[in-house]
């Protein structure tokens, strides 16, 4: 894939909540938006604003200052945009791109909704902040997908939908899905103290494996990682057939994922 092109002019970030704050952070660290570029609106201080503010970014300057904005950040809840986007709307130049990172929210719906900017949406994980989160990116706008590639691509592995469709989806397995790995270390942890193990030592033994794996993953298939771990006729393959009893794991993950779907439905 060619190389996303680089973004000219200031970046509004609009509400530096919990996936706010992380793209913020993550911007910061790797360089991708320079703090003097950064326009930051937000209701409340927010400890990442303030840190970008000691750098050089504006925040919650007149709206004048949004006429040379080159791409509107929307971070806001999904149930918001329209009141918070309404006063913002006319001070924005043709050329602005509308970035959102809302669930839900499809781009016909914004388009209704604030007008005729090319508008891409895309998927974070609050991992961005440290550089090392997941991007889903969809546009039908080629310039506005390659800002929103350029934007994620330095903090993100970045994946790029073919439809829009795709983005609820994706939000379900990515955008939620650090929280679901998190819920089954914890019911690992509990699963161990109820073998026998102290409630600590289970928490600490549970949250190393899901580090270690995660380091140890590099790019093999799954299958040939499991199998690596999993020796014929061990604890492993006998711990595994159990969690695949009956097609329970299968079974659980559809309803989890086919949950989040139609949850992310409802909120646009
Ligand atoms: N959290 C996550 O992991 C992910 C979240 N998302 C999406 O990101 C969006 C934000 O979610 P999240 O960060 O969790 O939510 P938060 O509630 O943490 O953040 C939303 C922020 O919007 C701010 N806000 C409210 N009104 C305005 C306004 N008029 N102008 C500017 N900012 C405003 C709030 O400010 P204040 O705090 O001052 O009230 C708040 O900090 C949602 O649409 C969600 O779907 C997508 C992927 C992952
Ligand atoms: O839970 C939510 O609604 C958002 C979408 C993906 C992660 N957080």
């Amino acid at each position: 894939m060619p190389n996303a092109a680089s973004v000219s002019g200031p970046v509004v970030l609009v509400g530096c909540g919990r996936l706010g704050s992380a793209i913020l952070e993550g911007w910061l660290l790797s360089g991708t938006v320079a703090a003097s570029d950064l326009i930051i609106l937000s209701p409340s201080e927010k400890p990442a604003a303030e840190t970008a503010r000691a750098k050089g970014a504006r925040i919650n300057p007149p709206l004048e200052t949004l006429t040379d904005a080159a791409v509107i950040v929307l971070a806001v809840k999904p149930a918001l945009w329209r009141e918070v986007m309404a006063p913002l709307a006319p001070f924005l130049n043709d050329r602005a791109v509308i970035l959102s990172v809302m669930a839900g929210v499809t781009a016909p719906t914004l388009a209704e909704g604030i007008g005729g900017w090319p508008i891409v949406r895309v998927m974070p994980t609050t991992g961005v902040s440290r550089g090392r989160g997941v991007a889903s990116v969809w546009s039908a706008d080629a310039r506005a997908g390659d800002i929103g590639r350029a934007l994620f691509e330095p903090m993100a592995e970045t994946v790029v939908l073919a439809d829009e469709v795709l983005m609820d989806a994706a939000t379900a397995v990515a955008g939620s899905g650090a929280a679901y790995f998190y819920a089954f270390t914890e019911a690992l942890a509990r699963a161990g103290e109820a073998a026998g193990l102290d409630a600590t030592t289970a928490d600490v033994l549970a949250r190393a494996t899901l580090r270690s794996a995660a380091d140890s993953m590099g790019d093999d298939g799954l299958e040939a990682l499991i199998a690596r771990i999993a020796s014929p006729g061990g604890s492993t393959r006998a711990g595994l057939d159990a969690m695949a009893k009956d097609g329970r794991l299968t079974a659980m993950l559809d309803e989890t994922v086919a949950a989040a779907v139609k949850r992310n439905r409802e909120m646009g």
